[in-house]
């Protein structure tokens, strides 16, 4: 299993810095919580880790791989859960992943075989038959990661997956994710909300587009990571 590396990244948007030389890595089956306030660059770091767009500055590499370089060989080695929700309502939970998995390539028995394993694995098994509209947004977001783990990923990325949903069905979430980590995956969680952080996660902490702090949660928030990110950060309760 692969991790994450990112070295130098800085992007402009128009006349606004949004990432300024940022760098940290993941080791392989590490949790990371990549940790910031609304316009930390979070969702700009997510889009060049995706090759939505492509960084001027600095290198991102996904188990080893360039994405400048490799760029095939390192998508093919993540996974990805969006902030926007991507699946078609029309189909059952199973045919959805079933569309996914013939985009990679993947059909017939292979195909249905992994479309049951990565439901199992998000506790999503017994909802395989419903139609993706039936189920709640907690429900919705499992299955966009079991989709996203269909074509065996070394590292998945979520883009704040939680936004929206009620306190149970983020703990589930955060939970499931915490669980595929320890199975090996490496995990990339964007989040603005500290409870999802463990003591024993990596955690980097984003503000205006430069990591303040990068280490394991325990060490960086002491008895008290909400104080510690709301004085890294200057914001206020
Ligand atoms: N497409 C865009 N065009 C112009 N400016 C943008 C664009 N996307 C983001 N920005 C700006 O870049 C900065 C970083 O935004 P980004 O969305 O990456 O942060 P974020 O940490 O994901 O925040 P949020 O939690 O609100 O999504 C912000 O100042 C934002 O206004």
């Amino acid at each position: 299993m692969g991790g994450l590396t990112v070295e130098g990244i800085s992007h402009d948007w128009g006349a606004r810095r949004a990432l300024d030389g940022v760098s940290f890595s993941v080791e392989p089956g590490r949790f990371c919580a990549l940790l910031g306030p609304n316009g930390a660059g979070k969702s700009t770091l997510f889009g060049m880790l995706s090759r939505l767009f492509t960084p001027r500055t600095g290198r991102i590499a996904i188990a080893g791989h360039d994405m400048a370089r490799e760029p095939r060989a390192a998508l093919a080695r993540m996974g990805v859960v969006f902030q926007a929700s991507t699946l078609d309502p029309d189909l059952t939970v199973k045919r959805n992943l079933l569309y996914f998995a013939a985009l990679h390539g993947l059909s017939g028995r292979e195909a249905e075989t992994r479309a049951m394993a990565a439901l199992e694995r998000l506790g999503m098994a017994e909802r395989a038959g419903e139609k993706a509209a039936k189920l709640n947004g907690g429900h919705r977001r499992r299955m966009e990661i079991a989709r996203a783990l269909l074509h065996r990923p070394e590292v998945l990325l979520l883009d704040e997956p939680t936004v929206g949903l009620d306190a149970a069905s983020r703990a589930a979430i955060t939970g499931h994710v915490h669980d595929l980590a320890s199975q090996g995956l490496t995990v990339l969680w964007a989040t603005h909300l500290v409870d999802e952080v463990r003591a024993t996660d990596r955690l980097v902490v984003l503000h205006r587009g430069r990591v303040l702090a990068d280490g394991e949660a325990g060490a960086i928030g002491g008895d008290n990571l909400t104080a510690r990110f709301l004085a890294l950060t200057g914001e206020r309760t």
